[in-house]
């Protein structure tokens, strides 16, 4: 099976900072120590309302940290010019909601329509890799291929967080959708919830080439350390790739 990235999400080292409106704990640190202790890459997502990351952070990581940057996006003129200035490797454009707690579900890309296909164009125009982050829909993700996306991001939300009697049914929808992914020549991507009980049979999908882990690797971080979390993860992937 081909290799799986761990992207890690450093969004809620930022939750934590500002709980204290100081400086510490520092996302861009988090990131350098996640790069260094294994990690494929780093997601971080600026929300129109900057509870967690702000601009400053996301610009010191595209300057300052190598490594394959996925910036998680709202598909708002804003952010396309942030995006545009930054250029990361990836932009994953996602719903936004001002008072969720989080992100709720995957992108509605039909009703989205020509604003969402034409900021898919402008990114990949720039040499960005675009995603959509989706749930396991086979119209959405036809639609998403359509619009020019070159990845969508199924969101795992619904799958981590339902009660074990209830997985078998999720993951078979997420298997259909990465099939359905593969079928539209799109890259999957997976993510959100996601955490050491709940990634290794998403790590199986043939079809899933990245997973981004934040919420449960950082809380997970406090009783374990950000390194060792970080190898637990890519060995679940491992070890799940290699069936
Ligand atoms: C799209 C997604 O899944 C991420 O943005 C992640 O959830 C970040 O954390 P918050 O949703 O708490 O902002
Ligand atoms: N795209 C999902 C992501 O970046 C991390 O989500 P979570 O693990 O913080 O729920």
């Amino acid at each position: 099976m081909t290799p799986m990235r761990l992207s890690v999400n450093v969004d809620h080292v930022a939750t934590l900072r500002n709980a204290r409106g100081g400086s510490f704990p520092c996302p861009v640190e988090a990131a350098r120590m996640a790069m260094a202790a294994g990690a494929d890459g780093i997601t971080m997502h600026l929300r129109e309302d900057r509870r967690h990351i702000r601009d400053r952070d996301l610009d010191r990581v595209a300057a300052e940290v190598p490594a394959r940057l996925n910036f998680e996006m709202a598909a708002t003129e804003e952010m396309i010019g942030i995006a545009l200035r930054l250029r990361p490797a990836a932009c994953c454009i996602v719903p936004e909601k001002r008072q969720e707690l989080t992100t709720e579900g995957g992108l509605d890309v039909i009703a989205a329509g020509d604003a969402l296909q034409d900021a898919i164009g402008r990114l990949a125009g720039a040499g960005i890799e675009v995603s959509i982050f989706v749930e396991a829909d086979a119209r959405q993700i036809a639609a998403a291929a359509r619009f020019g996306a070159q990845a969508i991001e199924l969101h795992t939300g619904a799958y981590a967080d339902a009660a074990v009697a209830d997985r078998a049914a999720h993951l078979a929808r997420l298997r259909q959708g990465a099939a359905a992914a593969a079928a539209a020549g799109l890259l999957c991507h997976a993510g959100h919830g996601l955490s050491y009980k709940t990634l290794p049979p998403i790590a199986a999908m043939p079809e899933v080439a990245e997973v981004s882990i934040g919420h449960f690797l950082i809380s997970q971080s406090v009783f374990e350390g950000l390194p060792a979390v970080i190898r637990h993860m890519k060995a679940l992937i491992a070890a799940a790739r290699a069936g």
